[in-house]
């Protein structure tokens, strides 16, 4: 099983790469990652195991934080309806968005940050991403909330850009005009 010490850390060159399409129809051994990262933000979310294994809890994961520059996404997270969105994703991309924007109101973390960085992170209210399941299958989602958001998180690291890339840092609480603020 993945634990937090598979996860590599801010200055880490993998974390600024642009990852690499996968190759369709997907290897086992991507399928196998895939699930492995799955099954970590799975793990991270169980009081037990992550107590037990000391996991920093996660609701995505992309390939590159366990040093693997493919473009391979997990989700697992909850909605603000409390629906479960749980996604193992090949070569995700955002085909269209919203003008309008939106942002968590704490801010974001990532798990390959062992630090704060406060300061709000513009995201897109609503994306529309195109991707390949582990089936083979494409797959068209219309996110819009929490989940649009992780799943803008996780996609920027396909790209080597990271959450405090976005925020301003002259003024890190600036107001985003108009932004749909997410609590
Ligand atoms: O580092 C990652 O990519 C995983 C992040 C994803 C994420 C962070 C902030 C906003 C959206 C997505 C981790 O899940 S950070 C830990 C976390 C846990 C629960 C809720 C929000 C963030
Ligand atoms: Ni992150």
């Amino acid at each position: 099983m993945l634990t937090t010490n598979d996860i590599i850390k801010e200055g880490h060159p993998t974390l600024r790469r642009v990852a690499d399409d996968v190759v369709l129809p997907p290897t086992l051994e991507d399928i196998a990652t895939l699930d492995m990262m799955l099954e970590y933000l799975q793990n991270s979310q169980n009081p037990e195991i992550s107590m037990q294994h000391d996991l920093r809890p996660g609701i995505g994961l992309a390939a590159p934080q366990i040093n693997i520059s493919k473009k391979m996404i997990a989700i697992h997270a909850r909605d603000e309806s409390g629906n479960l969105h749980s996604y193992k994703l090949l070569n995700p991309r955002i085909v269209s968005h919203s003008v309008e924007r939106s942002y968590l109101t704490t801010g974001e973390g990532c798990l390959s940050v062992d630090r704060e960085v406060p300061g709000l992170v513009p995201r897109y209210a609503r994306v529309t991403v195109k991707a390949v399941n582990t089936e083979g299958e494409e797959v068209k989602l219309r996110l819009k909330g929490l989940i649009a958001i992780v799943f803008q998180h996780e996609i920027d690291h396909l790209n080597g850009v990271m959450f405090y890339d976005h925020i301003d840092q002259n003024n890190p609480f600036q107001p985003i005009e108009g932004a749909i603020p997410i609590e």
